[in-house]
C-alpha cells in the first residue's frame, strides 16, 4: 500500500524526464547534464516504478534489471534492483516500504524469484529481508608490487591502446562473463544497454583520470586476459607520478592473470595501483609476493533477497546431502515465512517443499539470502546468533551452502 494520497506506477515512455529528473534531486553524484543523459535510462521503460504524489508529480523512483545471478552450481533469474530513491521533501512517509513491497510483487510476476542490488547505505535493505551475501576488496598497490612466478606468463603478449567502446565492447563482456565462470555472484552486464552505459566512458566521469585505455594479454590471437584503466596524476614535486585506477580486469588463466597484473604494476610514471572490486580470494591476493604495503578495503557487495523461497534454493547445488527443515521467519513477504524441507540428492540438486515437522534450523529470510551465493557461512551466523539449531545441523547447512570460490559481482548497478 502506498501512503495516502501517493499512487504507484510503471513510468510511461512520455514522462521518463521527469523520472529522471526526480532521480535527480534524490541522488545528489547525478547533477552534470553529460552524466545526466545516460541515467538512468538503461533500466527497461517496463522496469521503471515511479511514486506519483498527491500533486502530480513524480517523487519516487526505483526500478530493476533483468539478470542471471550465477548460484554455486547454478543460476537463477534475478531482479537487480537499482535506482532506489525518494525525493527529499517526501522522504520517511513510507515511500520506499511501498515501492520495495511493488518490486517484489513485480518481480515475482516475472517469474524472478531472487532480487538482488548493492545497497547505497548498508543499513537500509536489513528490514525488507535482503542480506549481505559476500563481500569484496579494493587493493591499492605500490608500483613494482612483486608477483609470485606462474610459468608461461613471459611469453604472453601484451597490447595496451586506447579503449573505444564502438570497437570493443563486446570482447569486454565477453572476457568478463568467461572470467567468472563458476564464480557465483558474478553478474553479467544485460541488456545491452546497461554493458553500454557501464562501460561508457564520459569524459565528465573520469575525474581527472584519462580517457581509458584497453590492455589486452594474448596467447596467439586468443584474447586471455585483459583490463580497463585510467592513469591520473597525483601532485608530486618530485615529477610526475601517476596513480593506475584498474576500473575492470578479467582473465581466463593463471599465466595470463600473473602477466595481466605484471603489466599493470609496473607501469612507467605512476606510483601507485588501485584495483577494482576483486573476490575475497582472488588470485592476485594469492600471488602477491608480500600482501601487507599499500592498503586493503573490504567491504559488502551483493544484497540478496530471497522471494521465492522454493525456487531460490532449488536454483542452486549443495556440496552435502542434506534433509533438514528449516523455519523460515519472512516479515515483509509472508509468503516464505514458515518451515520448508530441504532435501539434496548425491549430485547436489535439492528438492525444497512445505511441511509440519519440527525444524532443525530457525533463522531469517534475511540471512537464507546472505548463504544463497555461498558467501556466509551458516555457522558464522550461528555464532553472531543470527541463526539457531544444534551444532551438528548447522554445520552441516554450512558446508551444503558453501562454495568453491568466494562470490562477488565486481562491477555496480
Ligand atoms: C539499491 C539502491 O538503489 S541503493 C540507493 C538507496 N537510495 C539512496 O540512498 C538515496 C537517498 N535516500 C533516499 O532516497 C531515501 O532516504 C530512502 C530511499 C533511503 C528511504 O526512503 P523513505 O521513503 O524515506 O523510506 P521509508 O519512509 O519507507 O522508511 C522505511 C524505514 O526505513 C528506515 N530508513 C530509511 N532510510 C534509511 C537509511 N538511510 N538508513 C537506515 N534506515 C533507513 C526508516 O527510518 C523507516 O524505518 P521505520 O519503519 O522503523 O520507521
Amino acid at each position: 500500500m502506498t501512503a495516502p494520497g501517493y499512487r504507484t506506477l510503471v513510468v510511461p515512455a512520455a514522462r521518463l524526464d521527469e523520472y529522471r529528473r526526480a532521480a535527480a534531486l534524490t541522488f545528489p553524484m547525478v547533477g552534470d547534464p553529460l552524466l545526466d543523459d545516460s541515467l538512468p535510462f538503461a533500466v527497461p521503460p517496463e522496469r521503471a516504478v515511479a511514486v506519483e504524489a498527491p500533486d502530480g508529480q513524480l517523487v519516487a523512483t526505483h526500478g530493476s534489471y533483468p539478470f542471471r545471478l550465477p548460484l554455486p552450481g547454478g543460476a537463477v533469474r534475478c531482479a537487480g534492483l537499482t535506482w532506489v530513491g525518494v525525493r527529499p521533501d517526501h522522504r520517511r512517509r513510507g515511500l520506499m516500504t511501498s515501492m520495495l513491497r511493488a518490486h517484489a510483487e513485480r518481480s515475482l510476476a516475472r517469474g524472478e524469484p531472487v532480487s538482488a542490488l548493492f545497497a547505497a547505505e548498508a543499513a537500509i535493505y536489513g528490514r525488507f529481508g535482503y542480506g549481505s551475501a559476500c563481500d569484496e576488496v579494493r587493493l591499492t598497490l605500490p608500483r613494482g608490487a612483486a608477483l609470485r612466478p606462474v610459468e608461461g606468463s613471459s611469453g604472453l603478449a601484451v597490447q595496451v591502446e586506447r579503449f573505444d567502446a564502438a570497437t570493443h565492447a563486446d570482447l569486454v563482456e565477453d572476457v568478463h562473463v568467461r572470467a567468472g565462470a563458476g564464480r557465483p555472484g558474478w553478474i553479467a552486464r544485460t541488456p545491452r544497454a546497461l554493458r553500454d552505459r557501464v562501460l561508457a566512458d564520459r569524459p565528465a566521469a573520469r575525474g581527472g583520470a584519462e580517457p581509458l585505455l584497453l590492455a589486452t594479454v594474448r596467447r596467439g590471437d586468443d584474447v586471455r586476459a585483459l583490463a580497463l584503466l585510467a592513469r591520473r596524476e597525483e601532485a608530486d614535486e618530485t615529477g610526475p607520478r601517476f596513480t593506475v585506477q584498474v576500473r575492470q580486469a578479467s582473465t581466463l588463466d593463471p599465466a595470463a592473470t600473473h602477466r595481466l597484473w605484471s603489466v599493470l604494476l609496473d607501469l612507467d610514471l605512476t606510483a601507485s595501483v588501485t584495483t577494482p572490486a576483486l573476490p575475497v580470494d582472488d588470485p592476485l591476493l594469492q600471488l602477491l609476493v608480500d600482501p601487507r604495503p599499500g592498503r586493503r578495503r573490504v567491504t559488502d557487495n551483493l544484497w540478496v533477497r530471497v522471494l521465492d523461497l522454493p525456487a531460490a534454493l532449488g536454483a542452486r547445488r549443495y556440496a552435502a546431502r542434506l534433509d533438514v527443515v528449516l523455519d523460515v521467519g519472512d516479515a515483509f513477504l509472508p509468503r516464505n515465512a514458515g518451515r520448508w524441507r530441504l532435501v539434496t540428492d548425491a549430485d547436489g540438486a535439492a528438492e525444497v517443499t512445505r511441511t509440519d515437522a519440527e525444524p532443525d534450523v530457525r533463522l531469517d529470510v534475511r540471512e537464507l539470502g546472505a548463504m544463497l551465493l555461498g558467501g556466509r557461512s551458516a555457522a558464522a551466523l550461528a555464532t553472531a546468533g543470527l541463526l539457531d539449531g544444534p551444532a551438528d545441523a548447522v554445520d552441516r547447512l554450512a558446508v551444503a551452502f558453501g562454495s568453491p570460490l568466494a562470490p562477488v559481482c565486481p562491477w555496480l548497478f
